[in-house]
């Protein structure tokens, strides 16, 4: 028996029309879960989120890393990344996650929330990269906090906590449909990790 998840349904969508959200709760053992934690944190090159906005710099107190099977260029707010090359523990658990969910990824991005001050606005995973109405899978890691999605038209909302080691899958239509955010909170002093697997198109 799963001690771990046994009030979870991951077959059961959380949003109520628009789009799909399953939630598996922990992928990880708060063990397995705090090994790679500790390996993120120390081995991830982390960087400042950037971006041109109207000719002024902007930088983010969140940090970001983006990994690939190809070195995809990706361009948003007038700043160009590139993919680094898997690590062996990112590829262990890209294949936890696939084999978790059924989907295959082929890109991630990694988000450093160092702590509940830093978060992420309203926003939609639908740019032109990324294969329409594929799959996105969030893995948490760390400082637990909330999980929002918003409707656009009919606002909405619906939330979640999303723990150490736990899994999140939104497909379908819901990037269409649905905004999601990490709201900030004065409540969490330390860190948590996110990574979005994802799906890119050549
Ligand atoms: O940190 C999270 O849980 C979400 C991150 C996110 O939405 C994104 O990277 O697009
Ligand atoms: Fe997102």
């Amino acid at each position: 028996m799963d001690l771990f998840n046994s009030e979870i349904d991951e077959t059961k969508n959380l949003l109520p029309e628009g789009g799909i959200v399953n939630y598996y709760g922990r992928l990880l053992s708060p063990p397995e879960a705090d090994h790679y934690l500790t390996y993120l944190l120390t081995a991830i090159p982390w960087k400042p989120d950037e971006a041109f906005i109207f000719g002024k710099h902007y930088v983010t107190k969140r940090k970001v890393a983006w990994y690939a099977d190809i070195p995809y260029e990706y361009t948003y707010s007038n700043i160009t990344k590139r993919a680094l090359p898997w690590t062996p523990q990112l590829l262990e658990l890209k294949q936890l996650v696939e084999e978790k969910t059924g989907e295959h990824f082929n890109s991630c991005l990694l988000n450093l929330y160092p702590t509940g001050d830093e978060g992420m606005a309203w926003h939609s995973d639908d740019e032109k990269d990324l294969k329409k109405h594929g799959a996105i899978a969030s893995l948490s890691l760390g400082a637990e906090r909330r999980f929002s999605f918003r409707h656009k038209q009919t606002k909405e909302t619906v939330s979640l906590a999303l723990p150490h080691g736990s899994l999140l899958v939104m497909k379908g239509t819901t990037q269409t449909h649905w905004l999601h955010r990490l709201p900030p909170t004065k409540r969490v002093k330390h860190a948590r990790v996110n990574l979005t697997f994802r799906t890119m198109i050549d």
